[in-house]
């Protein structure tokens, strides 16, 4: 068996990657596209060319207190071996929603140390958009021997470090859920709001509905959470109902060079313990 270290350093493909240039390089032996999507059926419908599918629930615990939160290494280590995942591969995610699980996954590889990874921008519309090619045909993946560790924890925020750290003012919270969830007139959690002090920016409101879902205008998106008191030299933790769409808002705070960290036990862990605070 492999010993678990970071992946190789250089990548050739940056964090988002727009389709014409990830097109460029389909033929490169070290690519690893992985399809995420929401709904099964996308893949199957039409694909980029090469692309593997992944199933968005091994992203997730899937059991316990706190279901969505991230699986055990060994589960990873099976996961990303039956991936066809080595310390060269650079993977490239996407999805049919705009980015909320192939972000997932990539915050996954962020936090067992693989940083070689990029994300298709606006994913399958994007491609679509762009008029490339795709394909139906189902690509089997050719599986690794991959050992995986959390080799990068601080890109994962726990509850009670989110509670230590909530009266420092170089810390803060993004709260990616719809202004329903986050003033507290929506949900199926013991408790509904917010984390105190907690901003509110719905990962919705962060893609572009004009340009295929692709991400918005880096600089409109720095002034608005800016505005919102977010800052790239804060401590940002991020999340949703069960870090999925607050993956999104990781990377896209990541692209624009913000301080980010995922909080995977999200409102699931928060608005259904006893010990959390919470504000309306
Ligand atoms: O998108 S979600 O994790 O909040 S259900």
């Amino acid at each position: 068996m492999s010993t678990a270290s970071h992946s190789s350093e250089t990548n050739f493909l940056p964090l988002i990657v727009e389709p014409e240039q990830l097109q460029e390089h389909l033929d490169d032996p070290q690519l690893l596209i992985i399809d995420v999507p929401a709904n099964g059926d996308s893949y199957r419908q039409g694909h980029v060319p090469g692309a593997i599918y992944l199933d968005f629930r091994y992203l997730m615990r899937g059991e316990g207190p706190v279901p969505n939160d991230v699986p055990t290494v060994e589960f990873l280590s099976r996961l990303f071996s039956a991936l066809g995942l080595t310390r060269d591969t650079h993977i490239v995610a996407y999805d049919d929603e705009g980015g909320g699980w192939a972000a997932r996954l990539l915050w996954t590889l962020e936090l067992i140390g693989h940083t070689r990874y990029s994300y298709l921008n606006g994913g399958i519309h994007a491609w679509r958009d762009a008029g490339l090619e795709e394909s139906s045909e189902a690509v089997a993946p050719t599986p690794s021997d991959y050992h995986a560790e959390i080799l990068n924890p601080q890109v994962l925020i726990t509850c009670d470090e989110i509670k230590q750290k909530l009266d420092d003012k170089q810390f803060a919270v993004w709260d990616a859920r719809s202004k329903g969830e986050f003033d507290g007139e929506r949900g199926n959690n013991k408790h509904l709001g917010h984390i105190p002090g907690a901003v509110n920016m719905d990962w919705l409101d962060v893609m572009d509905r004009h340009r295929a879902l692709r991400i918005r205008d880096y600089a409109e998106l720095v002034t608005e959470l800016g505005a919102l008191g977010l800052t790239p030299e804060m401590e940002i933790a991020t999340h949703c109902q069960s870090h999925h769409r607050s993956s999104f808002t990781w990377l896209v705070g990541k692209a624009l060079g913000f301080n980010m960290r995922g909080y995977a036990g999200s409102w699931g862990e928060w608005g259904n313990r006893d010990d959390t605070p919470i504000e309306k």
